[in-house]
């Protein structure tokens, strides 16, 4: 658990998107529209195409006329009937075919299986992102297929929504003239959570339909609202039941055609649009606000700048904007880091060797929690939030009330800031049931234990559950770097041990690391994944090991900040390269916030278990000598006033000082002048090093793992693609090399491992798959 309250902090001051877009008659042209001989093209190169616009290149569309003239046009590409290029060159024949048929009198254009669309295919970015030769580009589809034949259609549009209709989902919805929803379809333009702005005329259409506001916010959050409140902002017309969602559409588009209903074009609307001068209040501020909180990121401010050239200079001005805007951004590390990072958080479910023996997990009811303190009151917390059964042991009644208490407080802080009911409060409280023995055991499906880190106690809890659990009983415990086989020694059925790492507050943190050992089986970790994706998490399946992943990943983290303070730099100054870096904050105010009592006893554990890697110092016991405990005791590396802000202490010369000559170093000019991209590499080199023997040893399956793990867990900037992801974007040479540098000059901590070396040789990538242990089974 030494990370757990870390972690917390850490992932809400990430602020990464874990995890917030003219009627005129058609004629088509040949000649003046090259989008159309890019179609044309693209259509006799289909089968080439088809490779390389990635796994969704299968979509289509599909159109039905019936007897009222309303041509219905279904998108078809599961599983989220993403735009894949296929899609939209369907949907564009569709479209043509609509308009030219005298049969047809009005579209509606819908989603197969209860999905209208989410959006454009991330796995063909690949595609605009480019490769040789002539790369369709998102204008085309943008001004020449969705505002002039879509929007501008003599045939009244309406989309009929199910399901979500995210991003270009939403754009191509919002090009339709007008919309009927479900009252629970997701509708939003998530873009910028993949390091891009809206591509398909959100930022210019969304403004004219729910107002400047509301449109920046769902755009710069990427959060996306529910059919009932898309309805209240008029983002949608009309709000129905999924089984007459068809019906009803087709009607409202009728009804458009007789000019019983308006015949809206999004694009040129400006009832919603806020004068000049409150617009350009309101962008000053969200820049203001973007700056403050995004200061790395460019596509926040690109994404304002280009809602304000369509309010400033008109739409069509804006779809310019918001097109050039997009291809830029399109090539920017930050998109390239996030979309690995979306793919990336998917893949954790795909486990080698255990998920793909087609194990259906078995139905988990009911869950015994064994201790009701921070963690064992959090996990509770996040099961009866999602239905699950609990039973909550402690030692006494004193602390079996404190525990149920803490899960009410979760609970009642949902409440007050609106995010839950009084009634789901009701039922959820109603889940959890608190006992003083083993008595409810017998019929439970999983336990997790969640006691103090200690080992003989964790013994004797795992013969008691082995004793009073069923025998088809999953058998959890909560460590965050206790060895579960010495966990297990005294049971017999170890295939039944499994490592569920929460990080904490447990319901509110979204990573959930499964440690497995090499009994553990494989059902039982398909069963774990199954709760964590029912709880909402990201599971993470990592192999067992001191620290385990994330935490031993990370443990360097701070051992170099300290190294470097005892040669000379400057804490502060490290603390805020780290933060300029996108860490939500640096080393020493970390260290603070966890307290120096468990900074020393995870560090004590590394050193046990990794002591010739490990930088020992005698700085934070010093400093513990003296009540500095870090800002539980207001006094650490930094002091606290009452209201927790943080000031340098003063003191602090003194105690690096002294740890200097107890570790027998002295400063070296070179490092009192480190400039900050220095900083940041000695700080996170030895971090990538350890993340190599991770991989190497085969405690994760692949290195995206640990980038979904480390920007989770540790809050590592996500729009940097996390830990190996960076790594690799400055080369195994490059790291391979410095590391070796600082080991010659500063010691063991710093000497790159064999599997760093190997990359460097070849030339190779860290993530590259191969030549790295079996997965730890
Ligand atoms: C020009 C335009 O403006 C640009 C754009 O439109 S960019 C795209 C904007 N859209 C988005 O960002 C939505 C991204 N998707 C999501 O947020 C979520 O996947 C979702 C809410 C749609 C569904 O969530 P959920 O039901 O939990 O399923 P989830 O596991 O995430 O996705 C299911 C599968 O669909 C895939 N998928 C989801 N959205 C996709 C998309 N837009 N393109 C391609 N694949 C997509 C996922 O990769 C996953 O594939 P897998 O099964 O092989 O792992």
């Amino acid at each position: 658990m030494c990370h757990a309250l870390l972690v917390t902090i850490l992932h809400n001051w990430n602020g990464h998107f874990c995890h917030s877009l003219p009627p005129l008659l058609f004629i088509f042209s040949y000649k003046k529209f090259p989008f159309r001989r890019f179609i044309l093209e693209k259509q006799n190169s289909r089968n080439t195409e088809r490779g390389k616009m990635g796994s969704n290149a299968k979509g289509r569309t599909v159109m039905e006329v019936g007897t009222d003239g309303v041509a219905i046009i279904t998108i078809i590409n599961p599983p989220v009937n993403s735009l894949s290029f296929d899609v939209l060159f369907s949907l564009r024949d569709s479209y043509e075919q609509a308009l030219r048929r005298d049969d047809v009198k009005a579209i509606v254009v819908t989603g197969a299986k209860g999905k209208f669309s989410g959006g454009f295919d991330i796995t063909a970015f690949g595609v605009l992102q480019g490769g040789k030769g002539e790369q369709p580009n998102v204008r085309n589809i943008s001004i020449e297929m969705i505002t002039d034949i879509f929007e501008a259609a003599r045939k009244p549009a309406v989309a009929a929504i199910d399901g979500l209709a995210l991003g270009g989902g939403l754009e191509v919805a919002m090009a339709c003239h007008a919309r009927i929803s479900t009252p629970t379809a997701q509708l939003g333009l998530p873009e910028l959570q993949l390091g891009i702005i809206p591509g398909f005329g959100g930022t210019q259409r969304l403004p004219r339909l729910v107002g400047l506001s509301k449109a920046l916010e769902m755009m710069l959050t990427s959060k996306p609202i529910k059919g009932q409140e898309a309805h209240s902002l008029g983002l949608v017309d009309a709000i129905v039941p999924p089984e007459e969602l068809i019906n009803t559409a087709r009607r409202w588009a009728l009804e458009i055609l007789e000019r019983r209903r308006p015949w809206v074009h999004s694009l040129h609307r400006t009832d919603k649009l806020e004068s000049l001068a409150e617009a350009r209040k309101i962008f000053n501020l969200a820049r203001a606000q973007a700056k403050k909180q995004y200061p790395n990121l460019k596509h926040t401010i690109a994404c304002i700048d280009a809602v304000e050239t369509g309010v400033v200079s008109g739409p069509r001005a804006g779809l310019w904007k918001e097109a050039e805007e997009f291809q830029g951004l399109l090539h920017s590390d930050t998109c390239k880091s996030l979309i690995h990072i979306f793919f990336a958080q998917r893949s954790t479910t795909k486990v080698p060797g255990v998920t793909d023996l087609g194990l259906v997990p078995r139905q988990i009811k009911k869950v015994a929690i064994v201790g009701g303190g921070l963690m064992g009151s959090g996990i509770a917390t996040a099961l009866i939030l999602s239905n699950y059964h609990v039973v909550l042991k402690e030692v006494n009644d004193k602390f079996l009330q404190a525990g149920i208490d803490r899960v009410r407080a979760n609970l009642q802080s949902r409440v007050k800031k609106g995010n839950m009911t009084n009634e789901k409060f009701e039922k959820s409280i109603s889940l959890l049931k608190g006992v003083l023995n083993y008595e409810s055991f017998k019929d439970v499906d999983m336990v997790i234990e969640a006691v103090i880190e200690n080992v003989s106690l964790k013994q004797q809890i795992f013969s008691d559950l082995e004793k009073y659990c069923p025998p088809h009983c999953m058998l959890a415990t909560n460590t965050s770097t206790i060895d579960l086989e010495l966990i297990g020694e005294r049971i017999k059925s170890r295939d039944r041990i499994i490592g569920a790492h929460f990080f904490s507050p447990a319901h509110i943190m979204p990573l959930l690391e499964i440690v497995r050992t090499k009994h553990t089986a494989a059902q039982v970790i398909v069963d774990l994944l199954d709760v964590g994706k029912n709880i909402k998490k990201t599971p993470v399946v990592v192999g067992n090991c001191t620290g385990f992943a994330v935490n031993r990943m990370f443990f360097p983290y701070s051992q170099a900040a300290i190294l470097l303070a005892e040669h000379g730099v400057d804490p502060y100054q490290i603390d805020r390269a780290i933060s300029k870096f996108g860490m939500p904050m640096g080393p020493f105010r970390l260290c603070d916030l966890v307290g120096f009592g468990v900074a020393a006893a995870t560090a004590s554990q590394f050193v046990q278990a990794f002591p010739e890697r490990t930088y020992k110092s005698m700085l934070i016991p010093l400093m513990q000598e003296d009540k500095n405990a870090g800002e539980s005791t207001r006094k650490g590396f930094y002091v606290y006033d009452k209201n927790r802000k943080a000031g340098p202490n003063p003191e602090l010369k003194k105690y690096i000082e002294k740890a200097r000559n107890s570790s027998g170093v002295s400063v070296d000019p070179k490092l009192t002048k480190l400039p900050e991209k220095d900083i940041v590499e000695m700080i996170f080199f030895p971090v990538v090093n350890e993340a190599c023997r991770v991989l190497a040893e085969g405690i994760a399956v692949k290195a995206a793992d640990l980038d979904i793990a480390g920007v989770m867990g540790m809050g590592f900037p996500s729009y940097r693609g996390g830990l190996m992801f960076w790594a690799d974007s400055l080369g195994s040479n490059y790291i391979y090399s410095r590391l070796e540098e600082w080991s010659k000059q500063y010691g063991g901590f710093f000497k790159p491992c064999g599997y760093l070396a190997e990359r460097a040789v070849q030339g190779a990538t860290l993530s590259a798959p191969g030549g790295h242990a079996k997965p730890r089974m």
